[in-house]
C-alpha cells in the first residue's frame, strides 16, 4: 500500500525550494534524495568551485604584481588547508538543508527513488504515490574513460579526499576543464590542459574563445587537437598518451581530472514504469510549462538539459512554485539565460554568439571593442578585456553580448537588465555612467553600435 502526498519532489538539489514553499502552502509532501541535500551547486559545483577559485585569485595578484612595477614572491600555499576548508563548507550544507526541510514539515525520504508503477515511486521498499509529481534529480560527470585507474572527475574534488597532486592533466576544455585549470594551475600546481578540438570553450563566441585561448595559454600549457590514446597509473604517476595534431606525445603528472561533460540522472529511476520516455541522451522532455508527457509529472533543472545552471534550475523551480501555489497559468518564459566562465580570464555571455546569427542568417550588426577608454579598465594593465555586442539593425535590440576581462560576470549584469526592462541599446548613453567606472565599456560600444545601425544598409 504506497502512502499518498500531495507533491513528490524527486531530488533534493534547487527543487529543495519548490518542496519547502509546497509544505508552506499547506500540502503533504516528500521529498527524496539519495545523495546530499543541496545537490551539486552548494556540494559539488558552483560553490565549492568558486571558493577555491578565489585562493587561486589571490595568487595570480601576487604573481602579475610586476605589470604594476611591484616585485612580490609567493613564499608558499598552503594548498591542504585551501582544500580543508573547502571541505569544511561542504560538510555544513546538507544539514543546513535537513533543518530548513524538517522546519516547515517536508517529509525527508533518504534513498534512491525509482518509478514502479503509473505516478507511483518506491524508495528503500517504501511506496509513495502522488498526481503531481516533480523530477529534479540533476546531472552527472560523463563516465571517463579508464575509470578503473583513480582519476578524478569533478565529484572528486568536492570533497577532496586525497593530498593535493603537485601536477595534473586536465582533460576537456569546457566550463570545468577551464575553471579548474586555472584554479590548479593558480594555487602552483602544474597543470596542462588538453582540448580534443582546436578551441578552448568551444561554444563561446569565436572572437572571445580567441582572446580567451590566448591568454589561458599563458597561465595553463595547453594541447589543442589533442587525443588521449592511452593511460596508465605507475605508482604516484598517472602516464598519459595523446596523439596531438598527428604526433604522438606522452605526459606523466600525479592526477588526471576529466571533465568531459555531464549526463542527466534519470538512468535509475525506470522511468518507463510510469511511461515517460527520454531523448536520447536520456534528459527528460518538458513542454514550455515543464510538463513531461505525462501529465502532473513535471521535470525541472539539469534533468531536462535546457540549460545545466544552477541560475536556470532556481528558474524552472520558482516558476513551479508560481504555477503551483499561486496560480499562475502562463508558460515559462523564454528568458535569455546568461552564463559566465570563472576561469582566468573570466568571460560572461548572453544571448546569440556571431556564429549563431549567421547560422540562423538573422541579421546584425557587430561592435568589437577594448575597454581600455575607462582609467579603471586601464590601471588593471591588461590588453585583452574586450566587449562584443551583437546588435538587431531592425530596432537596436541586443541579440549578444560578450564579455572578457575582470568582473565579467557582474558588468553583464547591466546588459541582462537593460534585455529584460526594454531592449533597446539607445538606452545605454541615457544612462549616466560614474567616470571612470568598468561599466563605462557598455557606452562607448553602445554609441559605436548606435553609428553602425544608422549606417546599416542591408546587402
Ligand atoms: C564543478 C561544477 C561547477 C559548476 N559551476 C556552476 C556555476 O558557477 N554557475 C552555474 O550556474 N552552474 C554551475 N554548475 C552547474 C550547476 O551546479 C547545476 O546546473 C545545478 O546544480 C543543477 O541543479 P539541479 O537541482 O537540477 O540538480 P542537482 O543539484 O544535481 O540536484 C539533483 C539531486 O537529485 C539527487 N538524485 C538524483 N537521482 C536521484 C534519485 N533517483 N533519487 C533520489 N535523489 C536523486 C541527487 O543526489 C542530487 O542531490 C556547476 C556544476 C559543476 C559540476
Ligand atoms: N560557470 C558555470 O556556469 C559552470 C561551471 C562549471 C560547470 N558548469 C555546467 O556543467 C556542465 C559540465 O561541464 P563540463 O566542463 O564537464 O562540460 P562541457 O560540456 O562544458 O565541456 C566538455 C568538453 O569536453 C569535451 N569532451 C567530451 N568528451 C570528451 C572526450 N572523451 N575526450 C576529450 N574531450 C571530451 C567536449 O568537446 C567539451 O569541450 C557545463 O556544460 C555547464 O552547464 C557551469
Amino acid at each position: 500500500m504506497s502512502e499518498k502526498y500531495d507533491l513528490i519532489v524527486i531530488g533534493g538539489g534547487r527543487a529543495a525550494n519548490l518542496a519547502i514553499a509546497a509544505a508552506k502552502a499547506g500540502e503533504k509532501v516528500a521529498l527524496i534524495e539519495r545523495s546530499k541535500l543541496g545537490g551539486t551547486c552548494p556540494n559539488r559545483g558552483c560553490v565549492p568551485s568558486k571558493l577555491l577559485i578565489g585562493f587561486a585569485e589571490a595568487a595570480r595578484h601576487v604573481k602579475h604584481a610586476n605589470h604594476h612595477h611591484i616585485k612580490a614572491k609567493i613564499e608558499s600555499i598552503d594548498t591542504q588547508t585551501i582544500f580543508d576548508e573547502v571541505n569544511d563548507y561542504i560538510s555544513g550544507v546538507d544539514p543546513r538543508y535537513e533543518e530548513r526541510l524538517k522546519a516547515v514539515g517536508v517529509t525527508l525520504v533518504r534513498g534512491e527513488a525509482e518509478f514502479c508503477a503509473f505516478k507511483t515511486v518506491s524508495v528503500n521498499g517504501q511506496t509513495l504515490s502522488s498526481d503531481k509529481i516533480v523530477i529534479a534529480t540533476g546531472s552527472h560527470p560523463s563516465h571517463p574513460p579508464y575509470s578503473d585507474l583513480p582519476v578524478w572527475t569533478s565529484d572528486a574534488l568536492f570533497p577532496l579526499k586525497t593530498k593535493v597532486p603537485k601536477s595534473l592533466l586536465v582533460i576537456g576544455s569546457g566550463f570545468i576543464g577551464v575553471e579548474m585549470g586555472a584554479f590548479f594551475a593558480g594555487i602552483g600546481v602544474e597543470t596542462t590542459l588538453f582540448s580534443r578540438g582546436d578551441k578552448l570553450l568551444k561554444h563561446a563566441d569565436h572572437e572571445i574563445e580567441e582572446i580567451f585561448s590566448h591568454e589561458f595559454s599563458n597561465e595553463v600549457a595547453v594541447h589543442k587537437n589533442a587525443t588521449l590514446s592511452d593511460l596508465n597509473h605507475d605508482g604516484p604517476h598517472f602516464t598519459a598518451t595523446f596523439n596531438i595534431a598527428g604526433t604522438t606525445q606522452t605526459f606523466k603528472a600525479e592526477n588526471v581530472l576529466f571533465a568531459i561533460g555531464r549526463k542527466p540522472n534519470t538512468e535509475t529511476l525506470k522511468l518507463e514504469k510510469t511511461k515517460l520516455t527520454t531523448t536520447q541522451h536520456g534528459f527528460i522532455e518538458v513542454n514550455d510549462h515543464l510538463e513531461t508527457s505525462i501529465p502532473g509529472i513535471y521535470a525541472a533543472g539539469d534533468v531536462n538539459g535546457r540549460y545545466m545552471l544552477q541560475h536556470a534550475a532556481a528558474y524552472e523551480v520558482d516558476f513551479l512554485r508560481k504555477k503551483f501555489y499561486k496560480g499562475h497559468p502562463s508558460p515559462i518564459d523564454k528568458k535569455d539565460i546568461a552564463h559566465a566562465v570563472f576561469s582566468y580570464p573570466e568571460v560572461a555571455s548572453v544571448g546569440h554568439t556571431e556564429e549563431d546569427l549567421v547560422r540562423k542568417a538573422i541579421p546584425y550588426i557587430s561592435v568589437t571593442q577594448d575597454w581600455l577608454a575607462s582609467a579603471r579598465a586601464m590601471s588593471t594593465r591588461l590588453e585583452y578585456p574586450r566587449i562584443k555586442l551583437l546588435v538587431s539593425p531592425s530596432d537596436y535590440s541586443i541579440l549578444g553580448c560578450h564579455l572578457i576581462g575582470p568582473e565579467s560576470s557582474t558588468l553583464i549584469h547591466q546588459v541582462l537588465m537593460l534585455m529584460h526592462l526594454k531592449n533597446d541599446l539607445r538606452e545605454i548613453p541615457q544612462l549616466i555612467h560614474i567616470h571612470p567606472a568598468l561599466n563605462e565599456l557598455f557606452l562607448s560600444a553602445s554609441i559605436q553600435a548606435i553609428q553602425s545601425v544608422r549606417e546599416y544598409s542591408p546587402t
